[in-house]
């Protein structure tokens, strides 16, 4: 929900009675509902008193360095509202989304008072644990409230007055809340002014923070008056080269009057507001009627995207980002994955395992070899071992390696194995949910001991090196079926970083007209908008490598001078009537434009059904990967490319159905 619903509704005078759970009888139906799931839900007793629980140092610290990229950018506002709360009483608090405290400001009057009687630094204030209050409410409810006195379900908060506000990332995620506090004194209705300050404070830091993830588009503000300092504005969309709309701010939507981010997101800007990006970057355009009517559309002073533009100054500079790192590129324009390659920088150099988790073709492989690239070993090898793609009793041998003579059919001279290749560099380890439980505890040694014993060998050989993981599947789920060690999987998952699916990326649009840049042989060739829109509106289950093969089979396709929406694989579009339908097709905008359906596709269809798909589906898939293989005499890398898969799935599945070629 949207905190500016919120900002709308005027505090409540105070109540007299009590309901019969206890709180306030006339309360707001947000404090009502937030005291029905403290008892109902989260069965809190309003009779018992509730301690607030607090973080150890290190768990602080950890949770702090999650969040680096909202505490630096909020920095600024911060300290204008310290400024502004300088010596009124109140303290400023700052949570994560799981209302734990980052951040205090301390005013020097009440303010030390305050953060004595639990108002500070790793505290942890979610609902469910300390009942109704200004921060876990506003984070249950999504909504800018103040909890006032008796509203609070706990006795020992029942003296304060607490005020707080979403904080909202450029994904429109809630990330955290912003809150003021102090003793409650007069009535709510006198809270009025403290709600409004951290409603107008969070749309300034959601700003700041949507400023430097699309710092390599166009932003574009929404204004009252052709005169207004368009970078005072926190109402903000990012546009990218051809006029479609990445990503907007809360203030935006409100301006706009629209209630959800996906309607406007990916749409183009002409459509939404009838002018072209140049039409804006030219002059100041008025928004006539419709959407945001009566307000004016204006580029940011000095709005020159910058594909190389190096990131802002932080505290920790050697650990800093370098926005034209690979990591950023292979981010792209999404937030979501630039807070990733954020939190990927933090932690280089520090050899904590990085574990990479996405579907298949989502980049995992392309995001190991940027850690590694990015970090001090960039100039030492960077190995991979595919755990699905060799069979189980060649795992040890790959990774571990054998000396001469301890396989009658082993190399002559023996083999060194991936870990020893490493040594100095990372090791990736792909698809490391399919690796054999014995090999597990092996590895677990390993990692725990930094040294190995090649097979056939008694001495050991110390090895520096950095382990990234990658999978497909849901490896706490492995763990809790006993597939996979829970001590390995913690070892492994020093951090765990989840790659967006293609259809997930807020930067889809972006994302496909800059692979289609990178396939086609000439930039005189260009993709044509209705052909990008139903790419965009695709869903995409092989990612970015069944895009690749898609853009591929266009480009062949094309007349060379335009791809069109007639030179598109059928995959794209939505199936027939009567064809069954995958759920995460959204419609096709232009229907009519949709071409008949082609007998032929290069870019054969990558739908994988998923594990509980019927018998009926599974012979299906299984036939159409045996064709795929038999038309490539069983080169697993052509066919996997063909039917717009990895090689390790292709692998997995040849498995799974027990396929062979004879
Ligand atoms: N950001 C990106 N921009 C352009 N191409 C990309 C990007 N990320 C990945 N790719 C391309 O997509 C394809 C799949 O990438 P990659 O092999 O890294 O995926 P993966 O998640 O490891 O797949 P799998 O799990 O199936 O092994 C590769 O051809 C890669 O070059």
């Amino acid at each position: 929900m949207n905190r500016h619903n919120s900002q709308r509704h005027h505090p409540r005078a105070p109540e007299t009675g009590k309901t019969q759970q206890g709180a306030p009888q006339q309360a707001a139906p947000e404090i009502l509902g937030s005291w029905q799931r403290c008892i109902e839900d989260y069965h809190l007793d309003p009779g018992r008193s509730l301690r607030v629980p607090r973080l150890s140092d290190s768990e602080l610290q950890e949770a702090r360095s999650l969040q680096d990229s909202l505490l630096h950018s909020a920095d600024p506002v911060f300290e204008r509202l310290r400024h502004l709360g300088g010596n009124s009483g109140y303290c400023v608090l700052v949570s994560d989304a799981n209302g734990i405290v980052l951040r205090e400001y301390i005013d020097s009057n009440r303010g030390q008072e305050l953060a004595e009687k639990g108002l500070s630094v790793g505290t942890v204030w979610s609902e469910n644990l300390v009942g109704t209050n200004g921060l876990g409410t506003c984070l249950a409810t999504g909504e800018a409230l103040t909890v006032y006195a008796g509203e609070h379900f706990g006795r020992e908060l029942q003296r304060f007055s607490c005020s707080s506000a979403p904080l909202i990332a450029p994904d429109g995620d809630i990330i955290g809340t912003l809150d003021i506090s102090t003793y409650a004194q007069g009535d709510k209705i006198g809270q009025g002014l403290a709600l409004n300050l951290v409603c107008d404070t969070a749309d300034q830091i959601e700003a700041a923070m949507f400023r430097y993830a699309y710092a390599r588009h166009h932003l574009l503000a929404l204004v009252r008056s052709p005169l207004a300092d368009a970078g005072q504005s926190n109402a903000l969309l990012a546009v990218n080269d051809s006029g479609w709309i990445l990503g907007a701010t809360s203030a935006a939507l409100l301006q706009l009057g629209v209630l959800e981010r996906c309607l406007i997101v990916g749409q183009g800007l002409a459509t939404l507001t009838g002018a072209s990006l140049e039409d804006v970057q030219r002059a100041p355009w008025s928004l006539q009627q419709g959407q945001g009517s009566g307000c004016w559309l204006m580029r940011l002073a000095g709005d020159t995207p910058r594909p190389h533009a190096p990131a802002p100054a932080a505290s920790n500079s050697a650990a800093r980002p370098h926005i034209d790192s690979q990591l950023y590129r292979a981010a792209g324009g999404d937030p979501t994955l630039q807070r990733n390659a954020d939190i990927c920088h933090r932690v280089l150099n520090r050899d904590i395992c990085i574990l990479l988790q996405g579907e298949t073709g989502t980049g995992k492989e392309v995001w190991a070899r940027a850690i590694h690239d990015s970090s001090a070993r960039h100039d030492k090898p960077f190995v991979t071992l595919n755990c699905a793609a060799i069979p189980e009793s060649l795992i040890e041998s790959e990774l571990f390696g054998y000396s001469a003579g301890t396989f009658t059919g082993g190399l002559k001279g023996g083999k060194v194995g991936k870990i020893e290749a490493s040594n100095g560099g990372t090791l990736f380890l792909d698809e490391i949910g399919d690796m054999p439980l014995m090999l597990q505890a092996r590895l677990l040694r390993v990692l725990a001991e930094g040294e190995i014993t090649p097979l056939g060998q008694i001495k050991p050989v110390r090895i520096d090196l950095h382990v990234i993981c990658a999978t497909h599947r849901d490896l706490a789920g492995a763990v809790a079926q006993g597939e996979f060690r829970e001590d390995l999987y913690y070892r492994i998952s020093g951090v765990r970083i989840g790659l967006l699916s293609l259809r997930e990326r807020q930067d889809r649009l972006a994302l496909i007209e800059q692979v289609f840049a990178q396939l086609r042989e000439s930039d005189s060739v260009v993709l044509d908008a209705q052909a990008l829109q139903v790419l965009g509106n695709y869903h995409w289950p092989g990612n970015i490598r069944q895009l690749k093969n898609a853009l591929q089979f266009a480009l062949c396709m094309c007349d060379g001078r335009a791809v069109r929406i007639t030179d598109l694989p059928d995959e794209v579009f939505p199936p027939a009537p009567g064809e069954p339908v995958c759920q995460d097709v959204s419609s096709v905008p232009d229907a009519a434009a949709v071409p008949p359906h082609r007998l032929v596709s290069l870019g054969a269809s990558a739908t994988t059904p998923a594990d509980g798909a019927s018998a009926t589906e599974q012979e299906g898939e299984a036939a159409q990967i045996l064709g795929a293989l038999q038309q490539h005499r069983w080169v697993v890398i052509r066919a996997a490319q063909a039917l717009g898969i990895s090689r390790s799935t292709l692998h997995r599945k040849i498995r799974k159905y027990g396929l062979t070629d004879a």
